[in-house]
């Protein structure tokens, strides 16, 4: 999916809604345990409930590994079900030596390959441009990179202040602190910075967590037309209203995430009515917003 599809979908749906798949298979509604394949069902379900209101769906792969090889035909199943225009989202975090990523890729992207053809991974950066390439290979793929993530441990290496050389140096572009040849900046203000030397808007998009909405303007200045995909709304208590106002571009620009607000809005006959309810509720806001932005 492009730019300009995805930016049309958000327009014509007057939603930015990522609605994610975290399938636990512990938290099922009894009555599809008997099911054949139960994750499946209850994702065929929730996505039913939620096309009309989302303009993506983004299964996180961990809980579909965790099943072993029938949660790998689970997420199979599921992806060739998520409607075409909604743009998918393999939850991967992967990232490692270059002829590592270029086999990660293949799984993502090359359904002869593992079965699966997603529009897009979630990628770690810290191993640098080589380990993010690869993903880049893909004609039509995009990469998500992960940039302010929505958890406490985010601060940790993320919020680091660093240093980098205006003259030739490693981030291409001035700091939030200058002093002569010299750049500081927090470390995942870093990786937005070098990350755009890699790929422009048509392929990239930065994870910015929707816990993290202080920074989200100074965010939005470092990338102005990049989409950011944002989890932490819902369950983690992000303020829809707060990203939307600092994230919000002409072109849609958002992609908000909620997994276990729809997901298990209900654990029992009601689960997908109950999910259909919460997407329309954000759904709704989001239309609010929309209408508002500059
Ligand atoms: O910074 C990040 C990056 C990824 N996630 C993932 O998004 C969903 C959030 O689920 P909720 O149930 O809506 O909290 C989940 O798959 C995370 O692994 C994130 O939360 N924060």
């Amino acid at each position: 999916m492009t730019y300009t599809d995805l930016s049309e979908q958000i327009l014509r749906k007057q939603s930015y809604l990522c609605v994610g798949l975290d399938t636990d298979l512990r938290k099922l509604p009894h009555h599809l345990l008997t099911e054949p394949d139960p994750v499946f069902a209850f994702n065929k379900a929730i996505i039913d409930a939620t096309a009309d209101f989302a303009v993506s769906y983004k299964p996180n792969i961990a809980f579909y590994e965790a099943q072993g090889p029938r949660g790998w035909e689970s997420l199979q199943r599921t992806l060739e079900y998520i409607p075409a225009d909604c743009f998918t989202i393999a939850d991967a975090k992967r990232g490692d030596i270059g002829n590592t990523s270029g086999l990660y890729a293949r799984t993502f992207f090359e359904p002869q390959a593992a079965g699966l053809n997603f529009d897009s991974i979630t990628v770690a950066p810290y191993m640098g441009r080589d380990s993010v390439m690869p993903f880049l290979d893909y004609e039509g793929k995009w990469v998500i990179l992960l940039a302010l993530t929505s958890n406490p441990g985010s601060a940790d290496f993320q919020r680091l202040v660093t240093t980098s050389q205006l003259d030739g140096g490693m981030a291409g572009g001035g700091g939030d602190y200058m002093s002569e040849n010299v750049a500081m900046d927090q470390l995942y203000q870093t990786v937005i910075k070098t990350a755009q030397t890699w790929a422009g808007p048509d392929r990239m998009m930065f994870v910015v967590g929707a816990t993290q909405t202080s920074e989200l303007s100074r965010i939005r200045e470092l990338a102005p037309d990049h989409f950011l995909l944002v989890p932490g709304v819902g369950a983690q208590g992000g303020s829809l209203a707060e990203v939307s106002r600092r994230g919000l571009t002409k072109a849609g620009g958002l992609l908000v995430n909620a997994s276990r607000s729809i997901l298990y809005a209900s654990d029992g006959l009601d689960f997908a009515a109950q999910a259909r309810t919460e997407a329309q509720t954000l759904q709704k806001e989001m239309a609010l917003y929309l209408a508002e932005r500059v």
